[in-house]
């Protein structure tokens, strides 16, 4: 893991208390957190939640980012139109540590709408304590980045 533990995290309106849920767990396990809303669950637009958050890894700010939408697909698409962010939707624990494994993923999606606290917890560890492997899987890292050139 990075020297810095900052992680931002983001939602729509799909479901804000799983939002902050997360964030106490996270906290709970030594993060620092930035929560950057919604604060309530008036309807709002989720390209611009994924994009915000995505600009804080891009920018230095945060090493990791978790955003959820109903499905997390959505935040996801548009968190991965920003330079530098490698996101994927996660409904299990597998996925959850690959895509830090082997895509050296900066960002987690959820769909708040997909599962439930229990798993959503579940697979926000198993994707904060997996490690990027390196070796064949940084070629292929690398191979994403020279697309964004
Ligand atoms: O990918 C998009 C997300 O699932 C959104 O959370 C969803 O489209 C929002 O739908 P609604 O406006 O009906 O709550």
């Amino acid at each position: 893991m990075t020297e810095s533990k900052r992680i931002v995290l983001s939602s729509d309106h799909a479901d804000i208390a799983l939002r902050q849920t997360i964030a106490e767990h996270v906290a709970a396990k030594g993060w620092d957190v930035i929560d950057i809303g919604p604060t309530t669950s008036e309807s709002t637009h989720y390209p611009k939640h994924g994009e915000e958050a995505a600009r804080r890894i891009a920018s230095g700010e945060c090493q990791l980012g978790i955003i959820l939408c109903g499905t997390g697909q959505g935040i996801m698409m548009a968190a991965n139109k920003v330079k530098g962010i490698r996101c994927g939707v996660c409904s299990d624990t597998f996925s959850a540590r690959m895509i830090r494994e082997h895509n050296d993923a900066n960002m987690l999606s959820i769909g708040a709408r997909v599962i439930g606290e229990g798993l959503a917890l579940d697979i926000v560890d198993a994707f904060l304590s997996a490690e990027f492997e390196g070796g064949r899987h940084a070629t292929r890292v690398d191979m994403i980045k020279a697309i964004e050139e």
